[in-house]
């Protein structure tokens, strides 16, 4: 299992950032469209900027872009940004759509001429299509293999310029070869609470939400620095803000709702909580390897390492060690327990603060 099998294993989490059938309803029309709305990533944006300027300027079509960065951070939206300020129509697929180089040629030949492709997980390609993409990224040519075995031919075909916007969670899954023909890659980092809060204020006010500051900030600090999961929790808290509130978002309804949707303070879930609990109480902090770690858990071992583990990695709440996972002083904090007095000792905490906030 990869990430992204291993996302789509967890599809309920109030909190994953891949994309849910809920989200695709909304995200529409929460969509940014041109890149002064589009909120943070200010490096990106003015890179972008400067890209697309000078392709207007010379009437040409943009470089091949490439965007990394984690689920939800904004690459569809910025792809469709791209063809709004070009002023071009845009394809959207994925690489795991294309299996066969006929699926890929059968799309690049339909292309118009400065039409942006945006290819989502590009990583995910086949082999043989990722080899035409090249051609076609380069010289804006395939060759198209028309029959079988000895007698099968190459028959050069043409292609319009086009602007490909590969979008990829593993940058570094991207042989050299595709990454060396972007002309330019933007990396999109996490949000800051601040950028989040922008990102609130705008989508509570498109989906006409009443949201105080503190509310929005309330959110934006459970959001895990991503605009995806800061819209659908501000979705659900507006569902509670409606029916067990005066309909308006403040600190206290958004804390309320979060706490009913087992969200903390920390933007951290269950499955995130049962993790540190269980490397805390159980194995007094660690080290302790990942598969007992996910048996203690009751979950796969790649679900705790790929869904779960990053995040708390992020908030340097768990360190992964040639040893095993080691819990943090943070993580003891976090979870209100005391650690064990002794290095290696294996029991749980026992202070005060064991039946802390989020105890069992
Ligand atoms: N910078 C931003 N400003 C405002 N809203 C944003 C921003 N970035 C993302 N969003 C919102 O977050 C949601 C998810 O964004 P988007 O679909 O572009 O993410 P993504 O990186 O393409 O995710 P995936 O990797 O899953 O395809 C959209 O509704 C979008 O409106």
């Amino acid at each position: 299992m990869n990430w992204d099998d291993a996302a789509q294993a967890a599809p309920d989490r109030l909190l994953g950032a891949a994309a849910d059938s809920d989200d695709q309803a909304v995200e529409a029309a929460l969509r940014p469209k041109d890149l002064g709305e589009f909120v943070g990533q200010e490096r990106v944006r003015e890179q972008l900027d400067l890209v697309l300027k000078a392709a207007r300027k010379r009437g040409g079509t943009a470089d091949h872009v490439l965007l990394s960065g984690a689920p939800g951070l904004g690459k569809t939206t910025l792809s469709m940004i791209i063809a709004a300020e070009m002023g071009a129509p845009i394809r959207i697929t994925s690489g795991p759509a294309i299996q066969h180089a006929g699926d890929l040629a059968a799309i690049l030949s339909s292309l118009a001429e400065g039409e942006v492709l945006f290819l989502d997980e590009i990583h995910r390609m086949s082999r043989p299509a990722e080899e035409m993409l090249y051609m076609a990224m380069e010289d804006f040519r395939v060759d198209v293999i028309v029959g079988k075995g000895p007698g099968a031919t190459a028959i050069p075909l043409e292609l319009p310029p086009f602007t490909l916007v590969g979008a990829t969670t593993r940058a570094g899954l991207l042989p050299p070869p595709l990454r060396d023909r972007f002309g330019f890659t933007g990396h999109m980092e996490f949000y800051a609470p601040a950028e989040l809060e922008r990102v609130i204020h705008r989508s509570a006010g498109l989906l006409d939400v009443a949201v105080d500051t503190a509310g929005a900030a309330e959110i934006a600090g459970r959001s895990r620095g991503t605009p995806r999961i800061a819209n659908r929790l501000l979705r659900r808290v507006r569902d509670y803000a409606q029916v067990r509130a005066d309909g308006v978002v403040t600190r206290q309804t958004a804390a309320k709702a979060l706490e009913v949707y087992e969200v903390d303070a920390r933007g951290l879930d269950r499955l995130d909580r049962a993790v540190l609990r269980a490397l805390l109480t159980l194995f007094g902090g660690g080290p302790v390897g990942l598969s007992t770690l996910a048996v203690a858990v009751g979950e796969e071992r790649e679900t705790v390492e790929e869904v779960a583990e990053p995040f708390l990695v992020r908030e340097g709440l768990l360190a992964r060690t040639p040893r095993g996972r080691v819990a943090t002083a943070a993580a003891w904090t976090h979870l209100g327990l005391v650690p064990p007095q002794h290095s290696g000792g294996a029991g749980p905490g026992t202070g005060p603060g064991q039946t802390g906030l989020f105890g069992p």
